[in-house]
């Protein structure tokens, strides 16, 4: 038995991380998907809350085959000690997953294996552009699960992002 553990901010969980889940599925048994930056909501970079984030990907996976676990992980002022913080909030994993640099440095001196997956249509599903399509009414919901969209009209989110945004431009 298998377990990975992905990590990402998913802000909001995209049809990218979707597209990287099915591709984590070929290796693995179970996931895990850790909701970096836990403590995080309500700016622009991160609108949406751990339990929208969870709602978000619980929902979205709900027909996969994959048994997956969603655990919020907060950040941490030291980077030397964020792995050990990882490992005491996540159910035991084998492998872990992530494109950025930084992850994949602190879990390679950790010592446990990581894995890069390729990038999916990277010039729209990325989650910056997602939320610039949500502030500025573009097409964003062609670019997530249907799912997302639920939690999203649900949640009230796009008014939040849209109302924060605003703040930040009368501010600067
Ligand atoms: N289109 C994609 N295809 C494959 N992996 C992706 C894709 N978009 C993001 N990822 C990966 O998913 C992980 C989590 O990404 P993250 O939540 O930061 O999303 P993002 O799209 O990069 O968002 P942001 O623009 O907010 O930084 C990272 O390892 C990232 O490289
Ligand atoms: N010291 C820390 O708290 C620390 C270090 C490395 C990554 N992280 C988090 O891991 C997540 C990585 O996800 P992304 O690949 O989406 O950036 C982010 O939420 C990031 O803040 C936190």
């Amino acid at each position: 038995m298998t377990r990975g553990f992905y990590i990402g901010r998913f802000q909001p969980f995209h049809n990218g991380h979707r597209s990287m889940v099915e591709k984590i599925a070929e290796d693995v048994d179970e996931l895990v998907l850790g909701i970096g930056s836990a403590d995080d909501s309500h700016t622009v970079r991160n609108p949406f809350t751990a339990g929208e984030r969870i709602m978000m990907i619980t929902k979205s996976l709900v027909d996969s085959d994959l048994v997956t676990y969603a655990v919020p992980i907060e950040d941490l002022e030291r980077n030397s000690v964020w792995v050990s913080h990882v490992q005491s909030m996540s159910p035991d994993f084998d492998v872990a997953y992530s494109n950025n640099p930084l992850v994949i440095q602190l879990f390679r001196e950790a010592g446990i294996e990581i894995r890069q997956s390729p990038m999916f249509n990277r010039e729209v599903l990325e989650g910056s552009e997602v939320r610039e399509r949500m502030i500025t009414g573009g097409d964003w919901e062609s670019l997530v699960p249907e799912a997302v969209v639920e939690v999203v009209d649900e949640t009230g989110g796009l008014e939040r992002i849209q109302m924060v945004s605003d703040s930040d431009s009368n501010e600067n």
